[in-house]
């Protein structure tokens, strides 16, 4: 999740490649032309064109009819909320920092997302991908699925608080959910790359699809030094984020102004990240973000990031690389995202230590 900023040039240089420049530290409303909204319920043609616009032009944009029951996200985040109230012991007994492949619980300042400012502000709950969490998996598939489960640095068991047993139970139920949702997400991404729309159907059968809650502290400065969660781009294929209805997502345009993405009711957003923009050569393009929130209250939101299969090698697609051939040399999908988590919890030596085992 981490991006590198430039001294004093005030640019971003993600591990994507791509730099953004940052020309106006205000924030400003955007009116909803900036930021797409898009139903899904549309015939497919106007929908393609819709969706072309935006992961082209915007790498944001929020979806409504999205078929995800208000419900289900309700009782996650009921789920987590009883897990952040915890005493602290009891939330540290699944530190990330006792998982392989960041798992858990993560506290307030164990995470600096953006170099050079103070570490987040806000705690969270990660889990992963398994075959028991997923609506479409068969017995006998889960089962097949165990007996590889831990082959990528990135996959393996999830860890889940004893002391909140209906956290479990709220993420089986919106995670299935979610991961129907971004299965149809990934057909219509298929057609408006002008690939067949069964393109990336078989690397999104036990996708690499990381979920978490953050629950954001209030803060009273409006000092760009602290922020919820710095400015950053997302490392997988695409986000499905559900924001609550505390204001405080912030969007850094094509423009280099910042712009704000207020929740809207009903719709989720969702926003492309860097593994989709260096497969897509930047045809789509991931679009730097942050948190920021002035508005008194605590915060709720919920991403969920899709990538593919952790075996995936991702290299820039023959529909995107045109003439000027492709930007990106391949990388195998598990490794960048474990590379991309660990450069912004581990410590230097950690890191380094940790990524020549690869
Ligand atoms: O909380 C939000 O609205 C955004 C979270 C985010 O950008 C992230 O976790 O990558
Ligand atoms: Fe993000």
């Amino acid at each position: 999740m981490s991006t590198t900023v430039v001294e004093n040039k005030k640019d971003f240089l993600s591990f994507s490649g791509r730099k953004r420049e940052v020309v106006d530290e205000e924030v400003r409303k955007a009116d909803f032309s900036e930021i797409p909204v898009i139903s899904l319920n549309q015939d497919k043609e106007s929908l393609i064109k819709d969706l072309k616009y935006a992961c082209k032009t915007v790498g944001f944009f929020y979806i409504k009819d999205h078929g995800v029951p208000q419900e289900s996200i309700d009782k996650l985040l009921g789920g987590a909320k009883t897990f952040f109230e915890l005493p602290k012991e009891d939330k540290n007994e699944i530190h990330f920092s006792k998982s392989k492949h960041f798992r858990g619980y993560e506290s307030c300042g164990d995470n600096n997302t953006e170099e050079g400012k103070r570490p987040d502000l806000n705690e969270q709950f990660n889990w992963g991908y398994e075959a028991k969490l997923d609506p479409i998996k068969t017995t006998e598939e889960v089962e097949e699925y165990e007996k590889n489960a831990e082959k990528d640095v990135m996959a393996g068991p999830n860890v889940w608080p004893a002391k909140a047993p209906a956290l479990q139970t709220a993420v089986a139920e919106y995670y299935g959910h979610v991961l129907i949702l971004a299965r149809r997400l990934v057909k219509l991404f298929a057609l408006a790359l002008d690939l067949p729309e069964t393109y990336f159907d078989n690397l999104f059968q036990t996708p690499g699809a990381i979920g978490r809650v953050l629950h954001y502290f209030p803060q009273a400065s409006n000092d760009k030094n602290i922020l919820g969660i710095g400015a950053h781009t997302d490392i997988e294929c695409f986000t499905i984020l559900y924001q609550g209805k505390v204001p405080a997502l912030q969007v850094l345009n094509n423009r280099g102004e910042w712009i704000q993405a207020p929740p809207i009711d009903g719709t989720f957003v969702i926003n492309i990240g860097d593994m989709l923009a260096r497969w897509s050569n930047d045809v789509f393009i991931s679009t730097v973000h942050r948190v920021l929130n002035l508005t008194g209250n605590e915060r709720y939101s919920i991403p969920v990031f899709i990538g593919t299969q952790y075996d995936t090698m991702i290299e820039p697609l023959y529909t995107c690389v045109g003439e000027e051939g492709p930007k990106y040399k391949p990388i195998r999908a598990g490794e960048y995202v474990y590379k991309r988590l660990a450069f912004s919890r581990l410590s230097k030596e950690e890191y380094e230590e940790k990524i020549k085992t690869l």
